[in-house]
């Protein structure tokens, strides 16, 4: 099984950027782009995937400090997009959906870090066989006058290259910052014509998930905590749920993964897609993913292959793309029925 679903051309479509980069390659960009092989460099690496017992989403929120060091010059970052989309492609992922926050810094600028992981984008994504688009992403726990900039840089680059930035991304700790005060510039980014992926129901906050629900979203990240109208409202709105297994597990959003919401999704037929949130991070791979579902669920081939096909079906991909994407699989299906 782990074999079949390591082959399975795959969709990702809830990836960070900065969560994305496995221990390999931190020290692979490590080693290129700062020369760092200390003992203390590896002593880090091994904290940053290292997950006590009863850790909390706030936890996860420390360790991407780590990364964001590496990525904090233009070089670094540079490298980094590439080492992320190299990895993904190894997966077997044949489509991605990036997300970042731009940060600005004494390096880099917010467009000039957007530039910088276009231009990788653009230049890599023929050479590992990889359809990569661009969801530039606001970050909750900072100012709306940050998300105003990312969101007007997207909008600027986005007509520019409207084939890979395709969207906005709102995510950031869920118990920092006020969705309401984003809801302006949210509003402004959706009547642009971008899409809009939202963190919305990771952690139990009734009153902020009504109006997530009220506002509207093209896809729903984690969606834990909705309550069964909420999972009803999704369904009857086709918003699929971006289910992170390990990432929920791992930063404790959901008790086991026997309770995870996955298996009602899917019992209910409701709309999903199984994702990888920061594979780096939680130490995964979306193979991995979709292998957990198998022991924990019982998925079947066809039913990681119907997951695939949903996937290719939510993605903010052109129909053209998404036939391509299509064919593909089908064909690595009819070899394997062969
Ligand atoms: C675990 N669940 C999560 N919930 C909410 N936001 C998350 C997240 N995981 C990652 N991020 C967001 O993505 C950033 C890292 O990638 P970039 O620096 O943007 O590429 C984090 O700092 C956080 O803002
Ligand atoms: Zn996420």
């Amino acid at each position: 099984m782990l074999q079949f679903l390591r082959n399975l051309p795959k969709i990702e479509l809830h990836a960070h950027l900065n969560g994305s980069l496995n221990i390999d390659s931190i020290r692979e960009l490590a080693a290129k782009v700062y020369g760092v092989q200390t003992k203390e460099f590896s002593t880090l690496c091994e904290r940053f995937i290292k997950f006590e017992k009863g850790a909390k989403l706030d936890d996860c929120f420390e360790k991407f400090g780590f990364v964001h060091e590496l990525t904090s010059t233009k070089e670094g970052l540079e490298y980094a997009t590439e080492l992320v989309i190299r990895d993904f492609a190894k997966d077997n992922v044949i489509y991605v959906e990036l997300r970042t926050t731009p940060k600005a810094n004494g390096n880099m600028s917010r467009r000039s870090y957007l530039d910088t992981v276009l231009g990788v984008i653009k230049k890599k994504s023929d050479l590992y066989k990889i359809k990569v688009k661009l969801l530039p992403s606001i970050n909750r726990a900072e100012p709306v006058a940050v998300a105003e900039e990312t969101v007007a840089l997207a909008v600027e680059l986005a007509t520019v290259e409207p084939e890979i930035i395709v969207g906005i991304d709102f995510s950031g700790n869920p118990n920092q910052g006020n969705f309401k005060d984003f809801i302006p510039v949210l509003s402004k980014a959706r009547n642009h014509g971008l899409k809009l992926a939202m963190h919305c129901a990771e952690v139990d906050n009734p009153v902020e998930i009504r109006e997530m629900i009220r506002f509207g979203m093209s896809r729903c990240g984690h969606g834990t905590y909705l309550s069964d109208s909420g999972f009803e409202h999704m369904k009857e709105e086709n918003i699929p749920i971006e289910c992170c297994l390990t990432s929920n597990v791992k930063s404790g959003t959901v008790a086991n993964i026997g309770v995870h919401h996955l298996k009602q999704l899917m019992a209910t037929c409701a709309p999903k897609v199984l994702c990888t949130d920061d594979s780096g991070v939680f130490d995964t791979t979306l193979s991995d993913e979709f292998f957990l579902a198998t022991e924990s669920f019982g998925l079947t081939k066809s039913q990681c292959i119907a997951l695939t096909m949903e996937a290719v079906e939510h993605a903010f991909a052109t129909r053209e793309e998404k036939l391509m994407l299509k064919m593909q699989i089908y064909k690595y299906t009819r070899l394997q029925n062969k």
